[in-house]
């Protein structure tokens, strides 16, 4: 897998998923993996844009889940070929919306595979919608537990404040990424 700086990758085409992805718990690694299908399917690269660090880390101080290097391992053992590593700041910010999908655009997307409530820009303005203004976008249906309840990272960080390690870490799901490479562990 290869990393990129902000504005530092062209595409002709590729298979896109954007987000903060702080855990990658199960949601997050279904969502790659059906982006992963179509790229191979496709025969285009598999991209990912992240944000470093995850937007509810910088404004809410929300807990971080996984640290950058520990996301980028797994990324790679997702099959991820590129991610992008957007630092998420005052000065990105200041960019706005024109200049973030100007970028999008450059990397040619033919999908890009979201969350239902996937947002971006400004005070979160952005949605599905917005961005299948621009791009075709693929949206996943939420990701429950075996209990129906949608996974997301701030349910993650909930179950680790309320001492409850064991189900935020089933959440996670981390052991096929952590211990062994995707393709043994096909
Ligand atoms: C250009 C740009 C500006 C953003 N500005 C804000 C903002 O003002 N407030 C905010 O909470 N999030 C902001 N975000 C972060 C998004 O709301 C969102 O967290 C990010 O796109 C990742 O999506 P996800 O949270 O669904 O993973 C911005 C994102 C982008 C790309
Ligand atoms: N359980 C899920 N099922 C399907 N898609 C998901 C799920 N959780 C997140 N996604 C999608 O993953 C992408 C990245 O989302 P994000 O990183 O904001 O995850 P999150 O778990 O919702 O985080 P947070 O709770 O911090 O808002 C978005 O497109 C989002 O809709």
């Amino acid at each position: 897998m290869q990393t990129h700086k902000l504005n530092s990758l062209q595409l002709p085409e590729c298979i896109l998923t954007i987000g903060a992805l702080d855990g990658l718990h199960k949601g997050h690694q279904t969502l790659i993996l059906h982006a992963r299908r179509r790229a191979r399917e496709m025969e285009v690269p598999l991209v990912v844009y992240t944000f470093d660090p995850p937007p509810k880390v910088f404004f809410q101080r929300a807990m971080l889940l996984t640290p950058l290097d520990e996301k980028l391992t797994m990324l790679e053992r997702m099959g991820v070929d590129h991610t992008i590593i957007t630092p998420f700041n005052a000065k990105f910010m200041t960019q706005g919306t024109e200049a973030f999908l100007e970028e999008l655009t450059k990397l040619n997307p033919r999908e890009i595979f979201e969350g239902h409530d996937f947002r971006f820009g400004r005070n979160r303005e952005g949605d599905i919608n917005t961005l299948g203004k621009h791009f075709k976008v693929s949206i996943l249906e939420p990701v429950k537990c075996t209990e129906g309840k949608v996974i997301s990272s701030t349910r993650i960080r909930n179950l680790f404040a309320q001492g409850k390690i064991h189900e935020a870490y089933n959440l996670l799901n981390w052991s096929w990424l952590k211990e062994t490479s995707f393709s043994s562990a096909q």
